[in-house]
């Protein structure tokens, strides 16, 4: 097998993974370097994502189990910082040397950052990955007043989300008009318009000069003397291709890494894809013609007659809900340009083509973008216009029209590259019927998701009749199959399927094998269906469930003995300090559950240390109970009410093991001064004068939520009997992988408190949470008891990295 390595593991380096498994699935034995500390994302979500209509495991394209499954070994956190391009090796951060047969190059762009003074000070931030988002999230909820410099497309949606996090907000723009290079005047003011109208403050045709402050930043200074006053200030002013690890060595490098038609670089087996690349003198900073550079380099990589990469027209649009926009090609005009027009002041809408010999060489939209697609197709094939109806009436019979009359090569994902012949193709071939299929087999709304209503109409014209707008929307579990969540649990229940390979035949998925997604999620149905008598398939778990242990980024795992309620003694600290000292255990830390993490643990280790330790597992690394956070409570402190480590310690006992949807963590304090944070865990008990108060669905993660009052109760029985009766429910009825947080915005925290307030009801939900709670048993036990298990996970020979 040749080595193929690849620096970057962005959305078009691993969209070219992608590309080269499907033409090639066992040509190559993958090594992957990634700056980030995490498995490949949608990094166009992330604007979604500070404008709170998303979280980040939501937008993870690949999974950590996607690589394993496909033998792809993953650093992460890891800069490959040299390349040596006569011995055909890469060497990292941490002074890992790996050897190439090929070599791809996919380090995407560093964000602009105004070289001017003040630039480095505490409050100025990009914004191009998870990172910078976090950090944004977290500032606004101390601080008050953002400026964004730039008003291109980064820097607007930038603002909206920090509208959405409650800032103030001022956006500092260069030019005398908004987003110029996609807009032209008339357009950009009817956006300014709008924006305004959001709440954006804007400031057109300043220079900052300075940014002001001592360590935190207080405001800018402009060139014209002037000053605004900013706690926060986000850069937006273009992207930089990061070519810092070709530019140290002979490959060529201009504005980006120079390629070919094949994205081949100067140097021979060594080629640049994505936004690092420079093609006859382009860099994009779109995923459309990043994914065609992939795809082209994917065939030449696997010895394939390739088609050569020619170059893109690139189309885009502005995520900020209120503005539909569009805009592609030429937007500026010359002395041979031709516009026909469109100017609706009245209802908002604008709409130019430009034109050069009857061809249309440039598209501005405002206001209704429906035309969008049919004229980028007009615009790419070069089609002589005269006589064509350029704009067509928003009607929807207009649009029901338009998807009969639509030819097959119109493109309806602009950023996928996918087309109406193809959606068409695949719902008729493959038998699909809902949007998540559709996306699954062909791409099409995978990236920013702007094509999901064309490609949901395409659905409903092929599919006449037989189209159910409901279950269009669907939501299938994974690509290898149409059923949903609710579809498998009634199936599992009506056929009495007993195993995850039985539900795969029965229900007739389209890959025997299933993936990563389905797997762990048809285990779990099974083992939530099947309360006391289901045989847990453990080959179908994620990684760190199949093994009992969390996997660190180095490939070595972490140990985490549970300390019911965070209560420990000196006998099992003494057995803790030892077992560190006879492994040698790099790290030893307290973790943020109330317990001692040991870190840095080699794999084939792991059974003995559990043996020594002989304590349980605290299953850090499990979708279900982690941790019970307690306070001193009454025992000790002076202003405790209720007893906190003992409920802490009994709901931990009884719930430990317990498989849900999601990870699940509680608190309990015995105040409302809340030392154990009860109001940012999955359920909050809080002890009251004669009481508890139950909060529910907290979470202290990236989607930072306060806890719901669910209600309150006078006796310790209560607390278990309602915790008992809301675990299960939400195990019932949530998606596997959907936390508290989310399932009980999704079902209605009142429909959550109407069905725990019905007595029977509850008593039923304890009785079969009581079944289920039955069948676990310890899990390190097991594999020390059991030569079967340590061979087949904990031996040398089976690692298998990728992770
Ligand atoms: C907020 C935001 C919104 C966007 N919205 C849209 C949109 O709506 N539509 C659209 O088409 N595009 C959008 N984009 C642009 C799109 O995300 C990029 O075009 C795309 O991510 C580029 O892919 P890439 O793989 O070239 O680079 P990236 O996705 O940036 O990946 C490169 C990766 O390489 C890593 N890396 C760099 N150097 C090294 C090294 N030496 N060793 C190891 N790893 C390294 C980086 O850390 C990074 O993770 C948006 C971008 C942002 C930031
Ligand atoms: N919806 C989308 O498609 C989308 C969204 C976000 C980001 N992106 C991509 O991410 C990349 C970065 O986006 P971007 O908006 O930063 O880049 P950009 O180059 O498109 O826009 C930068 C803007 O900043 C302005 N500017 C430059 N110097 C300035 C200064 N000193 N003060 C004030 N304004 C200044 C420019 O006039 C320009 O309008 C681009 O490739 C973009 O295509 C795309
Ligand atoms: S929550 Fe109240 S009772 Fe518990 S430790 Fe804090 S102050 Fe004391
Ligand atoms: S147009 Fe962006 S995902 Fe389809």
């Amino acid at each position: 097998m040749k080595k193929l390595v690849m620096i970057g593991n962005g959305m078009a380096g691993v969209r070219t993974i992608e590309e080269i498994l499907k033409l090639a699935p066992e040509h190559f034995e993958i090594t992957i370097f990634g700056q980030e500390p995490h498995p490949n994302y949608n990094r166009i979500k992330l604007s979604n994502i500070l404008q709170g209509d998303t979280n980040f495991e939501e937008i993870i394209i690949s999974p950590l189990d996607w690589y394993k499954e496909n033998n792809i070994q993953l650093f992460t956190d890891e800069a490959v910082v040299n390349i040596d391009v006569e011995a055909k090796r890469v060497m990292s951060s941490k002074g890992r040397e790996v050897d190439y047969d090929e070599l791809i190059i996919a380090t995407g762009s560093n964000s602009f950052i105004l070289p001017i003074p003040g630039a480095d000070k505490m409050g100025v931030t990009s914004f191009r990955d998870i990172h910078d988002c976090e950090v944004m999230i977290k500032d606004a909820k101390n601080y008050k007043k953002a400026v964004v410099i730039g008003g291109g497309l980064l820097g607007l949606e930038a603002a909206r989300g920090l509208l959405n996090l409650g800032m103030k907000v001022d956006v500092v723009h260069l030019m005398p008009h908004l987003m110029e290079r996609q807009l032209d005047p008339i357009a950009s003011s009817m956006l300014k318009a709008e924006l305004e109208a959001q709440g954006m403050n804007f400031l057109m045709e300043k220079e900052t000069a300075e940014i002001l402050g001592n360590e935190r930043v207080t405001g800018l200074r402009f060139k014209d003397g002037s000053e605004i006053e900013a706690d926060m200030v986000v850069m937006a002013v273009g992207i930089k291709a990061n070519t810092e690890v070709a530019k140290n060595s002979t490959i060529d490098v201009n504005r980006g890494i120079v390629v070919n038609d094949y994205m081949e670089t100067s140097v021979p087996h060594v080629y640049a894809v994505g936004e690092c690349a420079e093609h006859r003198g382009t860099v994009y900073g779109l995923v459309a013609p990043l994914y065609e550079q992939g795809k082209v380099l994917a065939n030449r990589i696997c010895g394939l007659s390739a088609e050569a990469y020619g170059g893109s027209i690139t189309g885009t649009q502005l995520k900020v809900a209120g503005v539909d926009l569009y805009s592609a090609g030429e937007i500026t005009d010359d002395d041979q340009t031709k516009s026909i027009m469109i100017y609706n002041d009245f209802e908002g809408i604008y709409k130019r083509v430009l034109t050069k010999n009857n061809v249309i060489v440039g598209i501005v939209l405002y206001g209704d973008t429906t035309d969008s697609t049919r004229l980028f197709r007009m615009l790419t094939k070069k089609e002589d216009i005269s006589g064509v109806s350029i704009f067509h009436t928003n009607t929807n019979d207009a649009a029901a029209d338009d998807i009969a009359e639509m030819p097959n090569d119109e493109l309806i994902c602009g950023c996928n590259g996918v087309t109406k012949g193809a959606i068409v193709e695949a719902i008729k071939t493959q038998g699909l019927t809902t949007l998540d299929q559709v996306s699954h087999c062909t791409n099409a709304g995978r990236s920013c998701g702007r094509c999901k209503p064309m490609v949901s109409s395409i659905l409903a014209h092929t599919l006449g009749d037989q189209f159910d707008a409901a279950a269009a929307q669907k939501t299938s579990i994974c690509g290898c199959t149409t059923i949903s969540r609710e579809e498998l649990v009634e199936e599992i229940k009506t056929k009495g399927l007993s195993s995850v390979k039985e539900v795969m035949n029965v229900l007739e998925w389209n890959n025997e094998e299933g993936c990563t997604k389905c797997r762990p999620a048809i285990n779990y149905y099974l083992g939530m269906v099947h309360m006391d008598e289901y045989k847990d398939d453990r080959d179908s778990r994620l990684v760190n469930e199949k093994m009992h242990a969390n996997i660190q980024k180095d490939g070595t795992y972490s140990v985490v003995p549970r300390m019911y309620g965070g209560v420990t003694t000196a006998a099992d600290l003494k057995k803790i300090a030892e077992v560190a000292e006879k492994y040698n255990v790099p790290l030893v830390k307290l973790t943020g559950g109330q317990r001692i993490g040991l870190f840095g643990v080699k794999k084939e280790d792991l059974p003995s240390m559990w043996e020594d330790l002989d304590m349980p597992s605290g299953y850090a690394y499990g979708k279900t109970l982690r941790t019970v956070k307690t306070c001193v409570g009454a025992q000790f402190c002076r202003y405790g009410t209720q007893d906190s480590m003992a409920l802490g310690i009994e709901l931990e006992k009884k719930f430990e093991r317990l498989d849900t949807p999601h990870k699940v963590k509680m608190g309990v304090s015995a105040c409302p001064r809340n030392c154990s944070e009860a109001g940012i865990k999955d359920i909050g008990f809080v002890g009251i004068d004669g009481g508890w108060e139950i909060y529910v669905a907290g979470n202290g993660g990236v989607d930072l939520r306060p806890g719901d009052l669910l209600c309150t109760v006078k006796t310790e029985e209560e607390v278990m009997e309602m915790t008992g009766a809301y675990l299960q429910y939400y195990r019932e009825t949530a998606n596997y992988l959907e936390r508290t947080s989310k399932w009980v915005e999704r079902v209605g925290l009142d429909h959550v408190r109407e069905v725990l307030a019905d007595e029977v009801t509850r008593k039923a939900l304890n009785e079969r949470m009581d079944k289920t709670l039955n069948r676990y048993i310890e899990p390190w036990n097991e594999a020390i008891q059991n030569d079967a298990i340590q061979d087949k996970y904990y031996t040398k020979q089976t690692i298998k990295v990728g992770e």
